[in-house]
């Protein structure tokens, strides 16, 4: 299952967003792209989808156009997760999961052992099991998007493109969500994800495509990929590339200088986890206690 664009150009209204890009999805593959608001992420996927039809270049799957496929043949081959899915009013969650199996069913057949089954397996995969009967117009933002999530897998294709899936979820649905997304990876399926944070990124990605301003400025494995100074060209900040406890690369924004006005590094000393009860708040006063302008400049000029 091959993805790949060659000159793609498209937008809206006649001004083309993505100024001919020149990408290839490979197969088997946890492609990652990252880059600033507005920069044409998800104008990338509508296009790979097929929901935007190109002003120019082309976007071939297995290598047909997706264009000149009929709609229930790229429904079979590719799930999309798009930013903002809408679902039809009132529907409840295992009926909008059991939609993913549309492509496979016959028309106005109804569900089969099988398509339950695959229905259950993705309300599991997602943990959204124990909401099956509750309306998705009732679920908190964080709940309905594991709810897209699942009706995407309950598509069971090959190909998977997902708009920033962890949007609305807690740091622990976030791991879950990208945790799926590496097991179907290991499983053999073609994962494209658009994510923002960067770190996150960074260590489920096989491959990252680094966007700005409606082009791809980078694209390979991971490893190869991850250079500090193309993440400050690419998102216009400066930054740290350090590496984790456990050994995985992290990218640190440098202070603004807002906060290098604000405080001195080591005015708030991060605390061991204590062992005994805690008898005081963690965070400690500062020593000194601010008596300039917040807009004042530091007096020492910053770090030694
Ligand atoms: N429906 C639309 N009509 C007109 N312009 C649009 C439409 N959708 C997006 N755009 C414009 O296209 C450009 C790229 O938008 P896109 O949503 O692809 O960016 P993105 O990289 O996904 O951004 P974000 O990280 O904020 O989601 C932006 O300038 C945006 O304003």
């Amino acid at each position: 299952m091959s993805l790949a664009t060659t000159d793609l150009r498209v937008g809206y209204g006649g001004n083309d967003v993505l100024r001919g890009v020149d990408l290839e999805i490979l197969e088997g593959e946890l492609t990652v792209i990252v880059g600033p608001n507005g920069c044409g992420k998800s104008t990338l996927l509508l296009a790979l989808a097929r929901v935007l039809r190109p002003s120019s270049g082309t976007v071939e799957l297995d290598g047909r156009a997706v264009s000149a496929m009929p709609s229930r043949e790229v429904a079979r081959r590719l799930a999309f997760l798009p930013q903002s899915p809408l679902g039809p009013d009132g529907i409840r969650v295992r009926d909008l999961v059991a939609r993913g199996r549309h492509p496979h069913q016959g028309l106005l057949r109804p569900l089969t052992a099988e398509d339950h089954r695959v229905v259950d397996e993705a309300l599991l995969a997602t943990d959204t099991l124990d909401l099956s009967t509750r309306r998705v117009s009732e679920l908190s933002g964080g709940q309905r998007q594991r709810v897209w999530i699942a009706m995407a897998l309950a598509q069971e294709t090959p190909l998977l493109l997902l708009d920033e899936p962890t949007t609305f979820l807690d740091v622990a649905h976030q791991l879950d969500v990208l945790d799926t997304c590496a097991r179907l990876h290991d499983d053999g399926r073609t994962v494209v994800a658009v994510l923002h944070d960067l770190n996150l990124a960074v260590r489920y990605a096989t491959r990252l495509v680094l966007m700005k301003d409606g082009a791809v400025v980078a694209h390979g494995r991971t490893e190869d990929v991850l250079d500090v100074a193309l993440v400050e060209h690419v998102f216009g900040i400066r930054a740290h590339l350090v590496t984790d406890p456990e050994g995985w690369p992290l990218v640190v924004p440098a202070r603004s200088d807002v906060l290098a006005r604000r405080a001195r590094p080591g005015a708030v000393a991060p605390k061991a986890l204590p062992t005994e009860p805690l008898t005081e708040p963690l965070t400690e006063p500062l020593t000194e206690p601010l008596t300039g302008p917040l807009t004042a400049p530091p007096s020492t000029g910053g770090p030694a």
